[in-house]
């Protein structure tokens, strides 16, 4: 069977940071993730994993290696180029939930959608709305961030995440701040997420139970993959 190329590949990939004592993040990775893969970067705290995550998400640059995006090369890109990439390919979940205070639910999710502007004004909505039901959240579109619970939050913040269709979605510790249940029900989604849409999800981990429901995993120690 052909190997499928992969969505989200780092070959050699380094982060130091200058001083000094120059301190290095992460370590010589190499990892190739499938479209439709589930991945999750375990570690010990302090490990690299937060480090690696924001590198595979073209949010940090490495100091060697690079980080090829659906086959292309992200090394040559400048800011802008990365970011157009960021904001049509990737998408990006967090431990806090980042929506923003002052918009009801609906326009956090139409926030990424208005800044690419793939669609027209009707279809965004319609698109978002369609994004909050499939995440139980259809009662809660015109509410306020503050006006939810903490695992409906998250929820939000995953629909923003989704808006334009990533190919690949990266969380950092997205159920840091859930409880048992809610933390479940996010893993529920990006299991589901992955399986039948085909998107490839990278999540960093503490939670071993969680991490086992994964397809496969990344163990971080002193930034190496080991
Ligand atoms: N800007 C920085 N300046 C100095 N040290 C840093 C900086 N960023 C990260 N580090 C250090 O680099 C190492 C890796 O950090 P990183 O946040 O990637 O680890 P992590 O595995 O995600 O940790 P945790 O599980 O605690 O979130 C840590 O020892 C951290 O203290």
């Amino acid at each position: 069977m052909p190997v499928p190329t992969p969505v989200l590949e780092a070959r050699g990939l380094s982060r130091v940071l200058p001083g000094p004592v120059p301190v290095t993040l992460v370590n010589g990775v190499d990892v190739a993730v499938a479209p439709g893969e589930f991945v999750a970067i375990t570690g010990p705290s302090g490990s690299g994993k937060s480090s690696l995550l924001y590198l595979l998400g073209l949010l940090d640059r490495p100091t060697s290696g690079t980080v090829l995006l659906e086959g292309r090369d992200t090394a040559p890109l400048d800011g802008d180029e990365l970011a157009r990439l960021r904001l049509e390919k990737l998408g990006f979940v967090f431990q806090f939930h980042f929506l923003l205070p002052e918009f009801t639910v609906l326009d956090n999710v139409l926030v990424p959608m208005r800044k690419r502007a793939a669609l027209p004004r009707a279809a965004m909505t319609e698109h978002a709305l369609d994004l909050l039901d499939r995440l139980g959240l259809a009662d809660q579109a015109r509410k306020r961030p503050d006006q939810l619970s903490g695992g409906q939050r998250q929820r939000a913040a995953i629909a923003r995440a989704l808006a334009n269709a990533p190919r690949v979605l990266l969380a950092d510790e997205p159920t840091g701040n859930l409880d048992t249940r809610n933390a479940q029900t996010v893993f529920d989604i990006f299991r589901s997420l992955a399986a039948d849409t085909g998107t490839a999800v990278v999540t960093v981990t503490h939670d071993e139970h969680l991490a086992a429901q994964t397809d496969r995993r990344l163990h971080l120690v002193d930034g190496r993959c080991v």
